[in-house]
């Protein structure tokens, strides 16, 4: 291809960071200015010009999605696979490291990846046998805190703990790692933290790295935290040039530890030079000029201006509902609209402040049959039923995991009680053993009662049995074998109603995610199976629906990061949820949400929808929110309000999408909230909503037949019943 292809594209500033000579750089830049275009350009540069070779590159994101979008993107611009190349995100690419040398690593061959739920579970149990109240150390925050620990890079013995507080924490943090060690288990923080001692103790195995990886890219930098940038630090060595992009702006992850000033620590430490990109390409003026004047209430700001030249676009649309019904109501009525127009619905993004939210917005596009799809949440393989299947999977390739032991002993249920389990687990604790050698031991030791005995001798026999079974098998006849053969598949054919059949089918989906699963060809596994746990624990769900289908796209405020849509809707957006609650009672977090507020908007391409409740029932608790303070911040030029304009009385039993609202008023309109009307064609039904004003005037009516619809009021024709 010719070069000038690569850089025809790009305005004066970004083809200055694309066609630099060999150095250390920094894209600064606010949302949308094309810094993941320039670091895709970059790539291809590198190799058509620098001819550098698909091996020496090393390009590092934060998410699965967003990696496998970046390879797809420098592909499409090369017109040719790169294979041999490494991009993915910081735990992927520490994962890979770990699996090439688990030896020097001290990690057994088939090391596991211990989830966010496994940990908790590991954790309490560890509480409970050192006699520490779990009520006054929730597990989860214990987590917390050696999670934060492993991000700086600490292990137990450099943390020096003052308080007996800490003291505490401490002492179960080393249990915890011991226990972890045992069993050829790592967490999440583990991944990397490992990786970079790996690389630091290993002086031949780090030269073979930095020689190779000779050009070393990163996305999203800002919300690198402590480990993440010793480890960049290390790899590039003195030699390697490396190219990071960022924004101050949307650097969301503080709360977990990530460190905006990595931004001033790597221009010092790398002396690197830095350009900055000024024109937006992604979002209308409306939506750019209110995301500006947003962030402007920031303070601390590296500084920067962003303008556009496109068109002005319509305003932003800020919609009151009375309760999280009515929001999801009208976020639905406008996807139909907008699919009605002849879009896509891929193209429309949902995104929300907490994985919770989505539920109730889930109902409402299913009952008007959108398809949507979820990324992160309640993913695929974090199901409970699946993550059991997994479990006997796990232990049947390695059985030195104790997560996995723990959480498939008694499911099925199989008579083993917490009491054999006590034993099983003081012996492994005693002789610093894995559980499953444990149990054995116990058995020959005849420390069980006569039926305990049986149970546990029992389940032992069963996993053996069925890693006799399935040895030989292809993957998805193993997980086919092992879900049936384990008893799983009658347990949950068992469980009544929809939810057990809902179970049984991703039992059955699990079988054929085996059955697709192809092993990347340039990894190293020993068996399918470990390929596919790897794959399970590292890919954030993004496969669950399927790929191909078109769906609305809904995720957390937090995932969207990088990502693009022509029509967002953000929900929520009310005080005490976003900014959250939290947010008011530590320093610096409402700054934090902020930019998270800034992040949201900026996704958004053509229209953007904000809206806020003033009454909300989450987790199980009817609250009155006022709206966000955000929403104050947003300049008037650029919004339009959609708002039923009367005082609304609140229905005192509303059912769930039920259109019994009140009747008050509307302002103008010649109807009322909740009326009943008759339309020629759709039949009768109740006036939810109305907007506008004069000839431009709209109205909400849900259709007993078809639905909730928005109509012209002037054509509507509608009588009154
Ligand atoms: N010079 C250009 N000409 C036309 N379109 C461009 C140009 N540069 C970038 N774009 C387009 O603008 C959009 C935003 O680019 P990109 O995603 O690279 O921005 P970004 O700075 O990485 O944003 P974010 O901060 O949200 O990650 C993309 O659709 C991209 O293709
Ligand atoms: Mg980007």
């Amino acid at each position: 291809m010719d070069v000038s292809e690569l850089i025809d594209g790009l305005n004066d500033k970004q083809r200055e960071a694309v066609a630099a000579p060999l150095s250390n750089m920094l894209v600064l830049a606010g949302a949308g200015s094309g810094k993941t275009r320039v670091l895709v350009h970059r790539i291809a540069w590198l190799m058509q010009v620098e001819h550098a070779s698909p091996y020496s590159i090393f390009a590092v994101t934060f998410t699965n999605k967003a990696a496998k979008e970046m390879r797809t993107r420098v592909e499409e611009t090369l017109r040719m696979p790169v294979g041999g190349m490494w991009i993915g995100t910081f735990h992927g690419l520490s994962h890979r490291i770990l699996r090439a040398h688990h030896r020097e690593a001290n990690l057994p061959e088939a090391f596991q990846i211990l989830d966010t739920d496994d940990q908790v579970r590991m954790i309490r149990r560890l509480l409970k046998a050192m006699n520490i109240d779990e009520k006054k150390w929730p597990p989860k925050q214990v987590a917390w805190y050696i999670s934060a620990r492993k991000d700086e890079g600490q292990r137990p013995k450099d943390i020096q703990a003052y308080d007996v507080n800490e003291q505490l924490l401490l002492r179960v943090y080393t249990a915890y790692q011991d226990a972890c060690d045992r069993a050829g288990l790592v967490d999440f923080a583990e991944i990397l933290l490992r990786c970079y001692e790996l690389l630091r103790q290993q002086p031949t195995l780090l030269r073979h790295y930095q020689q190779r990886f000779r050009h070393m890219l990163v996305d999203e930098f800002q919300d690198t935290n402590s480990i993440q940038y010793q480890w960049l630090r290390l790899l590039a060595g003195q030699e390697n040039n490396m190219m990071i992009v960022g924004d101050d702006d949307q650097s969301i992850y503080g709360w977990r530890g990530a460190k905006v000033e990595n931004i001033k620590r790597f221009l010092d430490d790398f002396s690197a030079q830095t350009i900055r990109l000024e024109q937006n390409y992604r979002s209308t003026a409306n939506i750019l000029n209110a995301s500006n004047a947003l962030i402007q209430n920031n303070s601390e700001r590296m500084g920067k201006s962003l303008w556009t030249d496109g068109n002005q676009g319509e305003p932003i649309s800020i919609y009151a509902a009375f309760n999280e019904l009515d929001e999801s109501r009208f976020v639905v009525s406008k996807i139909r609209s907008w699919l009605n127009a002849g879009n896509a619905l891929q193209d429309c993004a949902i995104l929300y402040r907490n994985n919770a939210q989505s539920r109730v917005l889930e109902e409402a596009l299913l009952q008007e049959g959108l398809k949507y799809r979820i990324y992160g949440g309640m993913r695929f393989f974090e199901r409970q039923e699946i993550k059991d299947a997994l479990a006997y999977l796990r232990l049947l390739s390695n059985r030195q995991d104790d997560a996995a032991f723990e959480r498939v002993i008694n499911t099925p249920a199989r008579g083993i009680g917490d009491k054999t389990l006590s034993h099983i687990r003081d012996c492994a604790r005693n002789e610093s053993m894995p559980l499953w050698y444990a149990a054995k031991a116990v058995l020959e030791q005849k420390h069980l009662a006569g039926r305990a005995a049986t149970a546990v001798a029992r389940f032992i026999e069963l996993v053996e049995q069925l890693d006799d079974k399935v040895t030989e098998l292809e993957l998805s006849e193993q997980a086919k074998t092992t879900i049936e053969y384990s008893g799983l598949m009658a347990m949950y054919q068992a469980e009544k109603g929809e939810k057990g059949r809902a179970r049984v089918e991703n039992l059955e989906e699990l079988i054929s995610a085996c059955g697709q699963y192809e092993p990347p060809i340039d990894e190293d596994f020993s068996s399918a199976l470990q390929g596919f746990l790897a794959y399970t624990s590292l890919e954030s769900g993004e496969g669950q629906a399927d790929e191909h289908e078109d769906a609305v796209q809904m995720m957390t405020l937090h995932s969207a990061k990088g990502l693009e849509f022509p029509l967002v809707f953000m929900v929520g957006v009310e005080e005490g949820m976003f900014p959250s609650q939290q947010s008011h009672e530590e320093s610096g977090r409402l700054e934090e949400e902020r930019r998270l507020c800034y992040v949201g908007m900026t996704r958004a391409m053509d229209k953007l929808y904000i809206s806020h409740a003033e009454s909300r029932r989450l987790y199980g608790q009817e609250k009155h929110h006022s709206p966000s303070r955000f929403l104050r911040e947003l300049p008037e030029e650029c919004i339009e309000e959609i708002r039923i304009k009367t005082q609304i009385s609140r229905p005192v039993n509303s059912g769930r999408f039920s259109a019994s609202v009140t009747h008050a008023a509307f302002e103008d309109s010649g109807y009322n909230l909740g009326q009943r009307v008759l339309h020629a064609k759709f039949g009768a039904g109740t006036v939810l909503n109305y907007e506008g004003s004069g000839a431009q005037s709209r109205i909400q009516v849900n259709f007993d037949d078809v639905g909730t619809k928005w109509l012209v009021t002037a054509y509507a024709r509608l009588q009154s019943l």
